[in-house]
C-alpha cells in the first residue's frame, strides 16, 4: 500500500475503518459491532492459549511461533472458555493481524477493564524487540501475553482484553502545545502542578462525599472473574474497601493491589487522546501499574463526561509505603488525532467509565 492518503496523527475510528477496508488490518472472523472505539480497536482472543514457562521477547531472529514451540507447556482450547490462573504466563494468538502501510505504526495497551482486574497483558509481534509496539509497515500476526496477577480469570475465543492504536508521524504534544491546549480547553481541574510535559495526576485520599471511601484493596484466593460478564460480581467478595479515618494517608502493603482515584478531574478534548505514564519516584517505591489510554471525549462535557476522574491501579514495591493525599502518581500526555472521530467516548457507545469517580471494573455490581 502506498503512503498516499494516510494523514499524520493518531487515527480516529473512521481511519481505522479504512485500514480494514484496505486490508491493513485482517481478522479471522467478522468484526464485533462495537470493536472500533473512538481512536482504538479492541483485539480479540483466538482459539488457543499456550501456557508457557516464561515470558519472552522474540528478538530479530525469531517469530513468536518459534518461541511458543520452544517454551510451551500446555495447549488450552478457548472455544468453550478456560480459566487462566494467577501467576502463570499464557500466550494467545489474536484474531487480528496487520499488514500496515509503510508510514503507519501501532501501539497496544491493556483495556482499562483489564488493568482494573490486575491482569497483566502485552502484545507481541514477530521479531519484536519491545512489547506493545508494532513498527511502521509491520506485516504479521499478533499475540497476547496474559498473566493474571490477582484474580483467576475466565476467558474465551473473542474476549477483548487489549486494544491497539494506529498513528502516522509524530503526534505527541510538546510542552508549549500542552500549555496552549490546557489554556483553551482545561485538561484537568484542581491541577496541583503547572502543566508542562503533560499534566500531572495525584491521588485523592480525602474521599469527600463518599463516606470516607478512598479505594479498594484486592482480596486473595477469590472466585474466578468472567471477563465477558458485566455487573455480575459482588464487590466485597473480591475487594476490601479502604475508608479514611481523617488522616488522608494510606500505607501500601507490598505485593497488594489497590484501586484508587485521581484528585483531578480529567478532560480529553474530542480531537485529542491521552496516555497515562507512571511517574516513578527515584527510589521506585510505588507506581501506577498499568499505563492507561484515555479516549477522545473522556471527561468532555458534551459527551456527558464532566468531572470524570482517572482510576489509578497502584502497587507498592519492596516495603510498606505511606501515600499521602495529593501525591503525584502519573502524568497524562496528550496526542493529536489525525481527524476528529465520528463518535466520542460516552453513553452513545455504551462506554463504561464516562463521568466516573472511584470505579472498579465493569465486572462488579455498583458499590456501596
Ligand atoms: N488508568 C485509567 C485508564 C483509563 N481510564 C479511563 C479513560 C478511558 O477512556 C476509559 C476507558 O478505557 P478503555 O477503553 O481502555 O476501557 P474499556 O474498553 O475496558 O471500557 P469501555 O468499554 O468503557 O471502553 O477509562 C481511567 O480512568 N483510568
Amino acid at each position: 500500500m502506498s503512503n498516499d492518503g494516510w494523514p499524520s496523527g493518531l487515527y480516529p475510528s473512521q481511519l481505522i475503518e479504512r485500514l480494514f477496508e484496505e486490508g491493513a488490518i485482517t481478522a479471522a472472523s467478522s468484526r464485533d459491532d462495537d470493536q472500533i472505539q473512538p481512536a482504538s480497536l479492541d483485539l480479540r482472543l483466538g482459539d488457543i492459549a499456550y501456557r508457557v514457562r516464561s515470558s519472552f521477547l522474540p528478538g530479530p531472529h525469531h517469530s513468536v511461533k518459534d518461541r511458543i514451540d520452544d517454551l510451551r507447556l500446555h495447549e488450552i482450547p478457548l472455544g468453550r472458555g478456560a480459566v487462566l490462573e494467577r501467576g502463570c504466563v499464557y500466550i494467545v494468538p489474536l484474531q487480528e493481524g496487520l499488514h500496515l502501510p509503510p508510514n503507519v505504526s501501532a501501539s497496544t495497551n491493556p483495556k482499562s477493564s483489564t488493568g482494573r482486574l490486575d491482569v497483566f497483558t502485552r502484545v507481541i509481534g514477530d521479531f519484536a524487540r519491545s512489547f506493545d509496539q508494532l513498527p511502521a509497515g509491520y506485516d504479521g500476526p499478533l499475540y497476547l501475553e496474559i498473566s493474571p496477577r490477582t484474580f483467576p480469570v475466565l476467558v474465551r475465543t473473542g474476549s477483548r482484553l487489549s486494544q491497539i492504536r494506529f498513528r502516522s508521524g509524530h503526534s505527541t504534544l510538546d510542552i508549549e502545545a500542552h500549555r496552549t491546549l490546557h489554556a483553551e480547553q482545561v485538561l484537568v481541574t484542581n491541577a496541583t502542578q503547572e502543566v508542562g510535559n503533560g499534566v500531572s495526576l495525584s491521588i485523592d485520599l480525602h474521599g469527600n462525599g463518599r463516606d470516607g471511601l478512598v479505594g479498594f484493596r484486592s482480596k486473595r484466593h477469590t472466585a474466578v472473574v468472567d471477563v465477558d460478564r458485566k455487573a455480575a460480581l459482588d464487590v466485597l467478595d473480591f475487594w476490601d474497601p479502604i475508608i479514611t479515618r481523617g488522616h488522608d494517608e494510606l500505607i501500601l502493603d507490598p505485593d497488594e493491589f489497590y484501586i484508587l482515584v485521581s484528585h483531578e478531574a480529567v478532560h480529553v478534548p474530542p480531537d485529542h487522546a491521552a496516555e497515562m505514564v507512571p511517574i516513578d519516584p527515584l527510589v521506585g517505591e510505588f507506581r501506577v501499574h498499568y499505563a492507561g489510554f484515555f479516549d477522545p471525549g473522556f471527561g468532555h462535557s458534551e459527551a456527558g463526561g464532566s468531572g470524570s476522574r482517572a482510576v489509578l491501579e497502584v502497587r507498592s514495591r519492596e516495603v510498606p509505603f505511606l501515600l499521602s493525599h495529593g501525591q503525584t502518581i502519573g502524568r497524562l500526555v496528550y496526542e493529536r488525532l489525525a481527524e476528529r472521530p465520528q463518535t466520542l467516548y460516552g453513553s452513545s457507545l455504551g462506554s463504561n467509565y464516562q463521568a466516573q469517580s472511584l470505579k472498579l471494573s465493569k465486572h462488579f455490581k455498583p458499590y456501596p
